[in-house]
């Protein structure tokens, strides 16, 4: 049995002013949470994944407003806890991810469905930026921020693992990007800190010590945010606002203190058509408000604006720098050239990426598109992906240069089977067959047609290349 404060039913009771729903919403509050997953077109065939999951008995229902997100029906076999080892989640073909944390995301899409810059405030762990990244194919720039030193090292890791290439980290307070990028983004989510309601059926003390005053000071933060976020929208941009708590004062008056305050400049993006059935969660302004017993999900609110796209007074003069030191500069011709006859060996053509390419001392680094338009205004954690570095004896691609860009090798690539593949994810060295199809040096390893790193042929066996801090303890095959 969770434990809920009755000062918090009595509050939403208040809010819900209808006590079949209150009943509903406390009987699922009870209910575990069904599990979902959306799986990763940057690394992965949804028909393919889907298959397997079948193959091994499970059904797996899609999320009717995220069409790579499915519910795992466990009707006839319980999933093993801990799936997060499972071979095709460490190759990140697919994230674990609740399925009304879908939803922001795929509003942002509806409201602007191709935006090139785009800024997400409170990032961590990441389930909402791969989904960004994976929506706009890695292509443009995601800056992914979050305030956290812990949660931005797990926000990290799984962008690495989920092949995403067009993010820039930062760690910034998100009330900064008002002055720091005012007018600057396409796009921006702000899936703000709550006080987290609508999670008590995975956090079984989320409402055991539940207190107004609480919800009071977090919506004073999320107002902060709101407008700061507001202001680093271009005209015509769209912001996303969601939570995954349930009052009002976190939600529609937050919501209203942004349209309250410019009134001439915003206006709502209506989602009550945003996908079948949801109309039965919007709220007369046009926002989703998701009760846990109306999708048998978590509770979530998601609303979205759009900046009008005339010239808006700002009431800021000057953009304010968060930093001024940026430490890259492109490649030069005979740089470039070097590294394009070394990957050449991959019969990878770096061709494409060429305008991208950056280097700090022997560090050759892929940047996302844009990155100009932000050097000098924000401190940037780490930016796209480091693809290789110069030794004395030539370059050395990077574990991230495989897993990003693999699909465009076209030599030197070997799969592995299930067991080998394992072993790749415990650090371990892999025996072969000799094959003539692989010259002596590094190669790509393949598990079920996605790169997940390098190795180095040794003729009969394959020399590991996984960095220390990816390797496993049990990873697991089968489901
Ligand atoms: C709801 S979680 C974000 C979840 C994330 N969007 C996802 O989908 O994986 C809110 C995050 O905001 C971060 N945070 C708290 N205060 C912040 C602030 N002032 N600026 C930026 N991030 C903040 C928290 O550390 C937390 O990671």
């Amino acid at each position: 049995m969770k434990n809920i404060s009755p000062d918090f039913i009595a509050h939403i009771s208040q809010q819900l002013n209808d006590p079949d729903a209150l009943q509903a919403l406390l009987d699922y509050s009870q209910k575990p949470l069904r599990k979902s997953i959306r799986i990763n077109p940057l690394r992965a065939n949804k028909e393919v994944v889907v298959n397997e999951w079948q193959q091994a008995g499970y059904k797996l229902d899609p999320i009717p407003w995220c069409d790579d997100g499915f519910w795992i029906d466990e009707t006839y076999k319980p999933l093993a806890d801990g799936f997060g080892k499972l071979l095709p989640h460490l190759a990140g073909q697919f994230y674990i991810q609740e399925s009304s944390s879908m939803l922001p995301v795929s509003a942002l899409f509806a409201a602007h469905p191709d935006p090139t810059m785009v800024l997400d405030v409170a990032a961590a762990p990441g389930s909402k930026t791969t989904q960004i990244s994976a929506a706009m194919n890695n292509d443009g720039l995601v800056v992914a921020n979050e305030l956290s030193s812990s949660r931005l090292k797990v926000l990290y890791a799984n962008l690495e693992r989920t092949g995403v290439s067009n993010t820039i980290l930062c760690h910034h307070d998100g009330r900064q990007f008002g002055e720091a990028t005012k007018q600057t983004f396409d796009a921006i989510l702000l899936d703000a800190p709550c006080g987290g309601e609508g999670t008590v059926r995975k956090d079984p003390e989320a409402l055991s010590n539940w207190s107004l005053a609480s919800v009071l000071s977090i919506s004073e933060l999320q107002k902060e945010l709101i407008m700061s976020a507001f202001n680093a929208l271009k005209p015509g941009g769209t912001l996303v606002y969601s939570t995954c708590t349930l009052s009002k004062e976190e939600n529609q008056l937050v919501c209203q203190h942004l349209l309250d305050t410019h009134s001439n400049s915003v206006e709502i993006f209506p989602l009550n058509a945003l996908f079948a059935g949801a109309d039965k969660v919007a709220t007369p302004e046009g926002y989703l408000h998701l009760y846990p017993h109306l999708f048998d999900s978590e509770g979530f609110f998601v609303a979205c604006f759009k900046k009008k796209p005339t010239p808006v007074t700002d009431k800021f003069n000057h953009d304010s720098a968060l930093s001024s030191r940026f430490p890259f500069s492109p490649l030069t011709n005979k740089e470039y050239q070097e590294l394009e006859h070394h990957c050449a060996a991959l019969g990878w053509s770096l061709e494409p990426h060429k305008k991208q390419l950056w280097k700090r001392d022997n560090e050759i680094w892929y940047f996302p598109q844009g990155i100009e338009k932000l050097i000098g205004k924000l401190r940037m954690s780490r930016i796209g992906v480091k693809l290789a570095e110069s030794h004395r004896s030539g370059y050395r691609l990077q574990h991230q240069a495989a897993t990003t860009f693999g699909h465009e090798f076209k030599q030197q690539v070997y799969e592995l089977n299930s067991q080998q593949a394992v072993e790749y994810y415990q650090g371990r060295d892999i025996s072969i067959e000799k094959s003539d199809s692989l010259t002596k040096g590094e190669v790509a390893v393949l598990y079920q047609g996605t790169v997940i790193g390098l190795a180095k042929n040794l003729g009969n066996k394959l020399k590991n290349s996984l960095p220390r801090n990816l390797v496993q303890d049990n990873p697991f095959a089968t489901l």
